[in-house]
């Protein structure tokens, strides 16, 4: 029995939501139907194991294998008829999704959670959560906006939504690094799931497992994503640009860590947490991050940065500008993916335009960041 879909079947959901579904008491009661974002191929390979995988946990020193089994289907996303079959089915109680951040742009991701809905109404199945799982603020806002914008003009369908759709904001964090179809998938020992919002249809038992449900997950979301990802995509820049692969080669370059640190520093006089919190925290990543066992590879951790500048780097950008500041960290962190993204026309009021006209317009910005691209 399926009482959740996912859709975007890779490595990460694997890692993370499928491994509390997989941990938690009631597991039995919970299986997953998993879509993979369009292809086939992921779906094939775990068909072939009867859904269930290997999942590698890797320690600094030794690894503990796994194996999940909280997959009950899978199917390739361009399979329709499974998609709306699931979500009109009354024992689904919960959807969840991890499609990378870009995908919150592109309408026909949105398009296909609104013809699941509109499926799970038409089948009078009763209310469900949505649980966006990517690296965004606020990601349950975003899909519940995104949602509002294309059945704007289908107002059954709106009212629906607003009566039965619970939309769940998350913070999650386990570094897994990318892993080609029937691999298994490697991820580390450290993992973390924050939940906001109501669950009507109810939920696995995830807490037994280590998630913690709160009523406000944006501090938990401005930690991780400022100090974890901004840190991350500071080393992929900078790191990149020096020669480096992984991220525990570029954070153990000198060079490399007295930025991180620069950037650290300035997010956390932002952060709405006690400072001893903030500093244990860093202590943590830095352990984390020299996991050399891991290879989490800086290219992977680069792409996208259109969508992952904006809220990994420009929240503390803004707050310290706002304070009369030039961050020197935020400053070098974009200065690091202006020469990243050059060779290509860019410049970096060209970039900072596309993030944000004012930051463009502010002088002293643009002249610290050429002067340190
Ligand atoms: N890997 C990590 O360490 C990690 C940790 C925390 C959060 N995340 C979040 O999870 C996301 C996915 O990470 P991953 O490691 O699983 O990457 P991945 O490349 O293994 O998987 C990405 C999945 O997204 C799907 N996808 C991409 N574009 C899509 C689209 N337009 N429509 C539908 N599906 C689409 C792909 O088909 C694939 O199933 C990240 O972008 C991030 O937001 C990842
Ligand atoms: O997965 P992305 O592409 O959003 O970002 C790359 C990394 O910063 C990210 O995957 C982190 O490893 C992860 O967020 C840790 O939980």
């Amino acid at each position: 029995m399926s009482r959740i879909v996912h859709l975007g079947l890779g490595a990460f959901f694997r890692a993370h939501q499928a491994w509390y579904t997989h941990a938690a008491p009631d597991a039995a009661d919970w299986g997953i139907a998993a879509f993979t974002g369009r292809s086939a191929a992921l779906a094939d390979a775990l068909r072939a194991q009867g859904c269930r995988y290997t999942l590698v946990i890797r320690g600094p020193e030794t690894d503990e294998t796994v194996e999940v089994t909280s997959i009950s289907e899978a199917y390739a996303g361009t399979d329709a008829e499974s998609w709306r079959r699931v979500w009109a089915d009354p024992d689904t109680a919960i959807a969840t999704m991890t499609v990378t951040e870009a995908a919150y742009a592109d309408p026909a991701v949105i398009a296909r959670l609104v013809d699941g809905l509109a499926a799970r109404r038409a089948a009078g199945a009763g209310p469900l959560a949505i649980v966006p799982c990517d690296n965004l603020p606020d990601n349950g806002d975003v899909v519940r906006r995104a949602i509002q914008a294309q059945t704007a003009e289908d107002p059954g369908l709106d009212r629906w939504i607003a009566g039965h759709v619970s939309f769940v904001s998350t913070m999650v964090d386990r570094i897994t690094p990318a892993s080609a179809p029937g691999e298994p998938v490697v991820t580390e020992p450290f993992h973390e799931w924050v939940l906001a919002g109501d669950f009507p249809a109810g939920r696995p038992a995830w807490q037994a497992a280590g998630a913690r449900f709160v009523a406000d997950v944006r501090p938990h979301e401005q930690r991780k994503l400022w100090l974890l990802n901004g840190g991350h995509s500071l080393l992929a820049y900078a790191g990149g640009a020096r020669g480096h692969e992984t991220v525990a080669d570029a954070v153990s370059d000198p060079a490399c860590r007295a930025e991180l640190e620069r950037w650290w520093d300035e997010a956390a006089r932002h952060l709405p947490l006690p400072a001893a919190e903030v500093a244990e925290y860093r202590a943590a990543l830095l352990e984390r991050w020299s996991n050399r066992r891991i290879r989490h590879r800086l290219e992977q951790i680069a792409m996208d940065g259109w969508q992952k500048i904006p809220v990994r780097i420009l929240p503390v950008l803004r707050l310290e500008r706002g304070a009369g500041r030039l961050p020197p960290g935020a400053v070098h962190a974009l200065a690091a993916w202006v020469r990243h993204l050059r060779g290509g026309a860019s410049s970096a009021r060209a970039v900072l335009a596309r993030l944000d006209p004012a930051l463009a317009e502010d002088r002293d910005l643009v002249t610290a960041v050429t002067a340190a691209v």
